[in-house]
């Protein structure tokens, strides 16, 4: 079945459809991963984007609940030059073989030389129409991601239905992407609790959160408390949490005016990381800015500037917007830049035992490198409870 792609500023793209048939719409973005798409796909912070993948294939070691990083498909729409369709595989030659991938494979793909199904994971294709997400392939990603490089991110439309003029049409009609709460959508509606020991309790305030952010934290031995974005800081403060993290999330950090002001008020009474989103917010919360960046950083291999150890490593990044480093001066120490752009990439404020990064250290896809930031997490409870104790034990 023919599909087509409409951007705003007119231009149509025709391709195949792949997953759910139908018509979305959304801000297109591009990530440049060349792994990862399942993760992808479900992270929270992508809602009200349709993202496009700049690899060129996509779905060959198909879909599996261990890739998810939340319960559904968050895109709205997804983009990619080539999809696998012949189904799962993951290609096994002579040697790799008798080591043993860890994989649970099974000889059944005959027809195909070196193919090999792997058992428990679904088609790419069948997962997307299983979950009504509507994608095209067959695209010519390289010069959309140009386009989108050339003039910033704008607003887009995958169709099966319609034509394209039609579509630039109803594209006029549909609201910005960042006038959107996104938050709201994506938030958890009850809190509940992820039990990875009997170290630190940590409240987690959900702002789209990512699973391998909860489980880099239970994998500490953490107890963590999920709770909804619009949390109040008193019910948090009330709790007895030793930390709050501020997590990822989509859309324009300014929309999530009651995240901001719940961290306003925590400040200076509990410790608080933040990553991505959670690091805007703290950076508003202290009364600095930000504003969105012409086509972002997605992707698994951002260059990121220490600026304490002056030493640069590897980053997973999905963003659009960033911290304006002039509206911090005197509020906060920059701690890492990005080394392409040297736009802000982490904070802190020690005083008030507060820090956060633009980057992921969970990953998920991408390098582990950042994920000692986990540990200096716990470090930085640890030192502010410590010196808890002592107060309480002088006093
Ligand atoms: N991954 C995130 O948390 C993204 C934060 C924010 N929505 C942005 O695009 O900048």
């Amino acid at each position: 079945m023919k599909a087509i792609i409409a951007l705003q500023d007119g231009t149509i793209y025709e391709g195949n459809s792949f997953g759910a048939p139908g018509t979305t719409w959304g801000e297109v973005v591009f990530n440049t991963g060349m792994t990862g798409y399942q993760e992808i796909l479900t992270d929270p912070s992508y809602a009200g984007q349709i993202v496009t993948l700049t690899y060129p294939l996509v779905g060959n070691y198909g879909t599996a609940d261990e890739f998810t990083e939340s319960d559904l498909p968050k895109v709205r729409g997804f983009i990619v030059r080539e999809a696998f369709t012949r189904g799962p595989r993951f290609e096994v030659r002579g040697s790799d073989k008798d080591e043993g991938l860890g994989l649970d494979i099974q000889d059944s793909n005959k027809d195909i030389d070196l193919g090999f199904y792997i058992q428990g994971r679904e088609a790419l294709d069948k997962y997307l129409k299983q979950n009504n997400i509507i994608a095209i392939e067959g695209i010519d990603t390289r010069s959309l991601t140009r386009k989108i490089r050339q003039h910033g991110v704008m607003k887009g439309a995958i169709s099966t239905e319609y034509s394209g003029g039609e579509l630039l049409k109803m594209l006029k009609t549909w609201p910005e992407v960042e006038t959107l709460d996104l938050v709201r959508e994506v938030t958890t509606k009850r809190a509940y609790t992820r039990t990875g020991g009997i170290g630190p309790e940590v409240a987690l305030l959900d702002l789209g959160v990512k699973k391998d952010i909860v489980e880099s934290l239970a994998r500490r031995g953490c107890r963590v408390t999920i709770l909804p974005a619009d949390t109040p800081a008193e019910k948090i403060l009330s709790c007895d949490f030793d930390s709050v993290l501020l997590s990822n999330g989509p859309g324009d950090p300014r929309k999530a005016v009651y995240a901001i002001n719940t961290t306003r008020k925590l400040l200076g009474k509990i410790p608080v990381f933040g990553i991505c989103l959670g690091h805007q917010i703290l950076a508003l919360a202290l009364g600095g800015s930000t504003y969105k960046l012409k086509f972002g950083h997605r992707g698994s291999n951002h260059p990121v500037k220490d600026l304490k150890k002056d030493r640069v490593f590897m980053t997973s990044q999905n963003h659009g917007y960033a911290v304006d480093d002039k509206s911090l001066e005197g509020k906060a120490r920059i701690t890492f830049i990005n080394a392409n752009d040297g736009t802000v990439e982490g904070l802190e404020i020690p005083e008030l035992a507060a820090f956060s990064v633009q980057f992921h250290p969970e990953a998920s896809p991408g390098p582990n490198d950042a994920a000692y930031l986990f540990d200096e997490f716990l470090e930085r409870i640890k030192c502010v409870s410590d010196k808890e104790k002592l107060k309480v034990k002088n006093m």
